[in-house]
């Protein structure tokens, strides 16, 4: 024999829906809240009292002026409500995702009945995408771990090899110029042997910050190789380049380096290879190849000098 429903059945529905963390609500045909518990309402921002009776658009309308449950982003809120009421209106089941000012999420289920009243129910899925945040954020986290130089703070030779793809696919799809530096300390092992590896180190990482800052954002400073970095220029042509380069060599020159551990200040020198992007190039090793054999000129030059590369 089938139990039959007991008698008090919306009773208990009624005492467990107020209990639960999620939401539940009904709106009937007149779009107005005819019932909902107390995490409905929060969604608005209000209570049960204040909710029920009330048109569910005044009651999204007060969340968005008083900037209280449900966050809405817009300037134009009835554009914003048009746009919603006709997204609701097609389907008769509708899942979204939402978020509260007070941080909380609810996953969203909006059902159309034929009678014409909606039943709106919202499961409470804060945890669920703190965890998601949490990963995204140790995701992001590794990411800049793996192609950060741990040393200086620059991208390394991983990252650059990815970016110098990038930008060169770019330069080459858009027609734009695009140049390289390949920058590298003059005599660093005579530092290394005159005031130690660790001196060498802090060198190498105020070397980077002052690089660095004569750099645009668009620019790309990395590691890739001890004392040997490079420089990847977007939208710069071989003049620029060199223009650019020449300030980096004169304001390395002129930097006193501190030294923490003997507490003085020491001047360095660097020389530069410089190319740019040619129409027969197939790859970014075309351009830093060139710009090798310009440092090595440099190199073989007299150092502390700049060297375009020769296209032959
Ligand atoms: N402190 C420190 N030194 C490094 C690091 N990586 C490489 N080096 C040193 O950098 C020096 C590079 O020396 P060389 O390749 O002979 O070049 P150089 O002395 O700079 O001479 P030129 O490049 O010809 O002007 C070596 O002494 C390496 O040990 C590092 O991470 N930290």
């Amino acid at each position: 024999m089938p139990k039959s429903t007991p008698a008090n059945l919306e009773a208990i529905l009624l005492e467990g829906i107020e209990i639960t963390p999620n939401c539940l609500g009904v709106i009937n045909s007149d779009k107005e809240v005819i019932y909902c518990n107390q995490h409905f309402a929060s969604i608005f921002g209000t209570t049960v009292q204040n909710a029920t009776g009330k048109k569910s658009a005044d009651l999204l309308r007060n969340a968005w002026e008083t900037k209280q449950g449900v966050i809405i982003n817009t300037d134009n809120f009835e554009q914003w409500l048009a746009n919603l009421h006709k997204l609701h209106s097609d389907k008769a089941l509708n899942q979204y995702e939402t978020d509260l000012t007070d941080g909380r999420w609810f996953k969203m289920t909006r059902i159309n009945l034929d009678s014409g009243n909606t039943i709106i129910m919202g499961v409470d899925i804060t945890e669920l995408k703190n965890a998601q945040k949490a990963l995204e954020d140790a995701h992001q986290h590794i990411e800049s771990l793996v192609n950060t130089d741990q040393l200086t703070g620059v991208h390394n030779r991983r990252s650059y090899h990815q970016l110098a793809k990038h930008e060169f696919a770019r330069a080459m799809r858009f027609n734009q110029p695009l140049s390289l530096l390949v920058i590298d300390i003059d005599y660093f092992k005579t530092i290394n042997d005159n005031f130690g590896h660790v001196s060498g180190d802090e060198i190498l990482k105020e070397f980077a910050q002052v690089c660095n800052g004569l750099l645009r954002q668009s620019d790309s400073l990395s590691r890739i190789g001890g004392e040997e970095f490079t420089a990847v220029l977007p939208m710069t042509d071989h003049d620029g380049a060199m223009l650019i380069a020449e300030r980096i060599r004169a304001k390395v020159a002129k930097h006193l380096f501190y030294i923490t551990q003997s507490e003085q200040h020491l001047t360095l020198t660097i020389s530069i290879g410089s190319s740019s992007l040619i129409e027969r190039d197939t790859s970014m090793k075309d351009l830093f190849n060139r710009a090798d054999k310009a440092l090595y000129c440099a190199k073989r030059g007299g150092r502390n000098q700049v060297q375009q590369a020769q296209i032959c």
